[in-house]
């Protein structure tokens, strides 16, 4: 135990008054919200990004998707979009890759615009999971997913949303390329046939899904899932998402075309409780932050009214999520005092 003596507690008190954003009282350093800028750097995200990028050897890069397991292991960005909305980008920024389950948060607003949340919740749950996110969950026993996080929810969540064929992915795409003011995005043929060829689990579930009265239709709006998965992006693309999500649906521009708070709730709440898959209680311990993954080894993060983040590291944990991805999340969050739990 340390011993503090009347003067160091005078001293502390002045550093204290004369240094009110970090503050050292009692060796426990706490830093209080100014309501100030963030004033995230350039430097601040290549020191972060450089600390963190041996980190890819930890995980491993998904080949249950054959097409997914070409990409460089090392290969590593990271970007953020600051409260101004401005852009920040280190690394490989350049480098596309699939969106994955990323894409589930844009596939679960849509459908709830559409639909209403009550509809939308009637089939599946708002549960968090201790299964992976290919685990068919409840779909033995209640018969609806646990969430809309997971496979069998997302690919539900998607065959919801109106329109015949292609349209209701087209409604995906066309959403991910407003939120990002990039009409370059587009999906990768090659990724997506890798898919549905090997995507013979997600399939199982579409089928019992129907099985269980909740899909009405046939493969194509499995099909859609496999699209919306394949959209390629970037990690720029990435932190625009998070800002938008973070902003109540406004845009990083300020526009406010899709503004929606209940929307923006519903998706950080699901978010937060099921973006990392088993891995969301010990994220929401450790991070503290509305974040989803993807297996093509992205991360988006919304820290509410402030900032969205996005990450890029291809080597996967063994919960599916990026490993280094995730430790520049930590860095960044620490650094800057950003968990929700304060
Ligand atoms: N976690 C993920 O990103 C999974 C998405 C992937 N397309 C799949 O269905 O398996």
């Amino acid at each position: 135990m340390k011993r503090y003596t009347f003067s160091t507690l005078l001293l502390s008190l002045t550093l204290t008054c004369f240094n009110p954003i970090n503050q050292q009282v009692f060796g426990q350093k706490t830093t209080i919200n100014t309501g100030k800028s963030l004033q995230i750097t350039e430097n601040a995200l290549t020191t972060i990004l450089e600390k963190n990028r041996a980190n890819y050897k930890e995980g491993k890069v998904a080949d249950y998707i054959p097409e997914l397991g070409k990409m460089k292991a090392d290969k590593i960005a990271f970007s953020v979009v600051d409260e101004n909305g401005k852009v920040i980008n280190v690394g490989d920024v350049n480098q596309k890759f699939t969106i994955q389950s990323i894409s589930k948060i844009i596939a679960l607003m849509i459908a709830v615009s559409e639909k209403g949340e009550e509809n939308v919740f009637s089939k599946m749950g708002y549960y968090g999971t201790n299964m992976p996110f290919n685990h068919f969950a409840n779909l033995e026993t209640t018969g609806k997913p646990l969430n809309p996080m997971m496979n069998a929810g997302a690919i539900l969540t998607t065959s919801m949303i109106d329109g015949e064929g292609e349209i209701p992915f087209q409604k995906i795409l066309k959403m991910v390329r407003y939120i990002t003011k990039n009409n370059s995005i587009d999906y990768s043929k090659s990724v997506y046939n890798s898919e549905k060829e090997t995507g013979h689990r997600n399939r199982g579930m579409f089928y019992l899904m129907k099985n269980n009265g909740l899909i009405e239709g046939d493969e194509e709006k499995l099909n859609n899932y496999f699209k919306q998965c394949s959209i390629e992006i970037t990690t720029e693309d990435l932190a625009k998402i998070g800002y938008f999500f973070a902003h109540q649906c406004t845009r990083f521009d300020g526009d406010t075309t899709y503004k929606n708070a209940q929307i923006s709730q519903l998706i950080q709440s699901q978010m937060l409780t099921a973006g990392m898959y088993e891995f969301s209680g010990e994220y929401a311990r450790t991070v503290g932050l509305p974040s989803k993954s993807g297996v093509g080894g992205g991360i988006t993060v919304s820290v509410p009214n402030k900032i969205g983040i996005g990450v890029f590291s291809p080597a996967l944990d063994k919960h599916g999520n990026s490993a280094a991805g995730y430790h520049m999340i930590l860095d960044l969050v620490k650094q800057y005092n950003l968990s929700l739990f304060q």
